[in-house]
């Protein structure tokens, strides 16, 4: 297997610039400034409440979704402000994919819920590339082995892990170059969650990622850089192991120790 790059040279993914969100006239994030790098996980911790999903959802605007939510700031890819006119949300949420906390396969095969997304975007022409589209994708999420036999059966009936392999497949379909994850293993069982750590871990490799998580030690198994969360505020980010041995901020090592939250 090829060695990991080394850290320090990744280059910048995705950054936020003075990042706030309104719920109405209730702010939930109070200008949220962080470089996210490209092939890294990045784990967003914090208090219950504290805007990790707000802030999770602005990367790829699925915050434009809810009636009364108001974001304010930059948001770039790449260097470029994925809420300026020219960006196109359906086409941003394929670069940007998400997996959310309860696995949510379309009631479908298990073949469509991967041909769905590459079906819609025009990524496939014929028929023997959706083949092959939906196989790459069972097998970068680990799931090929156990459902090659079952494609035509619906994603519905496999099991809460296999699901949730079954979304980050989904996600992965159309070529996503980041993929935000919220709480992706809450749902699932310790041993469907180990499954889908050690596949975050083989996903960096090829796409970014930034995961919610409030099991610390999930955070500190899966990340790289590790950004703490706090009442609307990003407290602090820096790698995951100094955040975790040696916080700068006493929000920070009280919330690592146990003392709140
Ligand atoms: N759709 C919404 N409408 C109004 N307020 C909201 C909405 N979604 C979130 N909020 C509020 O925004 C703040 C941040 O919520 P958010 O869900 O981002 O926090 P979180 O850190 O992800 O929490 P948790 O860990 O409990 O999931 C909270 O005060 C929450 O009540």
């Amino acid at each position: 297997m090829p060695s990991r790059p080394a850290a320090g040279i990744h280059g910048t993914k995705m950054v936020a610039r003075d990042v706030k969100v309104f719920y109405g006239a209730k702010q939930a994030l109070k200008g949220i400034n962080l470089e996210i790098q490209e092939n890294r996980v990045m784990a967003l911790i914090g208090p219950s409440g504290c805007g990790k999903s707000t802030f999770l959802r602005c990367l790829n605007r699925m915050n434009d979704t809810i009636e009364n939510c108001r974001v304010e700031g930059l948001i770039a890819l790449d260097g470029e402000d994925v809420y300026g006119k020219s960006i196109d949300a359906v086409q941003l949420r394929a670069r940007v994919g998400m997996v959310f906390q309860k696995p949510n396969p379309f009631p479908k095969s298990i073949y469509d819920n991967i041909a769905y997304g590459p079906r819609i975007h025009g990524i496939a022409s014929h028929r023997d590339e959706m083949d092959e589209i939906v196989q790459t994708s069972l097998k970068r999420a680990g799931l090929w082995n156990e459902v090659k036999d079952r494609l035509r059966e619906p994603g519905t009936g496999l099991s809460g892990g296999q699901q949730q392999r079954l979304c980050i497949a989904r996600a992965i379909a159309v070529s996503p170059e980041v993929i935000l994850m919220d709480e992706p293993c809450s749902a699932l069982d310790p041993i469907a969650t180990a499954h889908i750590e050690e596949l975050i871990d083989e996903l960096r490799e090829n796409y970014t990622i930034v995961i919610v998580t409030h099991n610390m030690q999930q955070a500190a198994r899966v990340s790289q850089k590790t950004a703490f969360f706090h009442l609307g505020d990003m407290v602090e980010c820096d790698d995951t192991e100094e955040i975790f041995t040696n916080p700068r901020d006493e929000r920070t090592q009280g919330y690592i120790t146990g003392r709140y939250g």
